[in-house]
């Protein structure tokens, strides 16, 4: 879908970025599809060489007569910087060139705040846009008075972002108090899930890999799937039946991307808590990324920052129906097509087998005067079926090792 802002046009944007990694070529490339995802027209792309950040300007002040003379030649809007500036940086480049500056992470802030549509999500997007706008307000001031709004200057919900320095202060402690209660009700559905022994599985991965294409494939959710970068913002839960009849919970979540802006890793932390607490995690690669190998490498640090680098996982490599030659995988390594469903009878058996390789299902006989053994299975496992016999009462439950041992006099047949 073709998105115009709200004075009907695209906004013209140039892109500037700074070579100095071997990453640059495709940090540009993405930086171009965000920019597209926020809604801009990219009308050129300018880079220059340099081992440092002009602490001024960002880029050199030859390159910058350069670039003023594209902005003025080519009517661009706003100009987007691949790194993350400070206020004074953005100021200075702004009141030289007379257009809108933003940087990278500003950008995908001004995404997310589009994207947001939970009560949550919403919260979580405008605080980390205040922890973003509170050490810039000498440069971000002048882009809602001077230069207009647009790109970089939306709240969700298209709230408008507040400009001064004490309401910022007031509003982020409003914010994080109200995402301290949401977080206490989650908490409370987590332990309740553990309570009925469901396990969990996220879906975890790179942006636009496919994840929430694998939700609805595997569930028949109908969760909302795009070209774009950053479809998911919501945490979704959907149950899925595996083939053995056993029930667990699917959760897509938002997708990960390099240099995602710090406090926007903070504020997501808690969507990203399902991760935290997944009994395993589905990796979901693209095969078809050219820089495949990084992506990974970008998924697996936040994976050990969020502290589960240690939990059971399940890499999935996803739209194999774009490769000519398709690897054979193994039990960890699935190869799989989200959207022509190809693969998915292997995915499900290997998420079967991991989640379940220290549970079996079981049959006890406990004569009735065993109360504390019956509340003991009742509570600590997942009972399956229980009736009634002259003997005592018949449970089949999915039991852990353990379990079973400790209760080996009573099992039958
Ligand atoms: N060719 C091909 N395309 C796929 C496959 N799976 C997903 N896609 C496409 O990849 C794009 C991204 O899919 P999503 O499911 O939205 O990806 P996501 O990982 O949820 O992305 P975010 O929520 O933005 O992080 C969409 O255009 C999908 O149609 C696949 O198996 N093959
Ligand atoms: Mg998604």
């Amino acid at each position: 879908m073709e998105e115009l802002n709200r004075e009907g046009y695209k906004e013209r944007a140039i892109l500037v970025g700074i070579v100095s990694t071997p990453e640059y070529e495709e940090s540009m490339e993405e930086l171009k599809e965000l920019a597209l995802t926020a809604g801009a027209e990219v009308v050129g792309i300018m880079t220059q060489k340099r081992n440092t950040i002009d602490k001024a300007h960002y880029i050199g002040k030859g390159k910058l007569e350069e670039l003023k003379f594209f902005v003025e030649n080519q009517e661009v809007d706003l100009v987007i910087v691949n790194d993350e500036l400070t206020g004074t940086q953005i100021k200075n480049i702004e009141d030289f060139l007379n257009v809108k500056v933003i940087d990278r992470t500003n950008l995908i802030l001004d995404i997310f705040a589009k994207r947001a549509k939970s009560r949550e999500g919403m919260l979580q997007v405008e605080l980390a846009q205040l922890k973003y706008r509170l050490p810039r307000l000498v440069g971000l001031g002048g882009q809602l008075s001077r230069l207009g709004g647009g790109i970089g200057t939306r709240g969700p919900g298209e709230t408008k972002l507040e400009t001064d320095r004490r309401h910022i202060k007031n509003r982020i402690k409003a914010i994080e108090k109200k995402l301290e209660e949401i977080e206490r009700h989650r908490s409370l559905q987590r332990e309740r899930r553990k309570k009925n022994r469901i396990p969990v599985i996220a879906i975890v991965g790179y942006t636009n890999a496919g994840k929430s294409t694998l939700l609805n494939a595997l569930t028949n959710a109908e969760v909302y799937v795009e070209d774009k970068l950053f479809a998911t913002l919501d945490p979704t839960a959907r149950r899925l039946v595996l083939p053995s009849g056993r029930e667990v919970i699917l959760i897509d979540t938002v997708g990960f991307i390099r240099k995602l802006p710090h406090d926007l890793v903070e504020a997501f932390k808690s969507t990203l808590e399902e991760a935290k607490y997944a009994d395993l995690l589905l990796h979901v690669i693209d095969v078809t990324s050219p820089d495949m190998e990084e992506k990974i490498k970008v998924v697996e640090k936040v994976l050990s920052d969020l502290d589960v680098i240690n939990t059971p996982r399940i890499n999935v490599f996803n739209k194999i129906d774009l490769l000519d030659v398709v690897p054979k995988g193994n039990e960890k390594e699935i190869y799989i097509s989200a959207k022509n469903k190809i693969g998915l009878d292997k995915l499900l058996q290997a998420i079967e087998k991991e989640i379940f390789k220290d549970v079996e299902i079981v049959n006890f006989l406990l004569p009735y005067d065993k109360t504390k053994e019956y509340n003991y299975l009742k509570e600590k496992t997942k009972v399956i079926e229980e009736s009634y016999d002259e003997k005592g009462i018949i449970i089949k439950a999915e039991v852990q090792k353990e379990t079973k041992e400790r209760f080996k006099d009573f099992i039958i047949v």
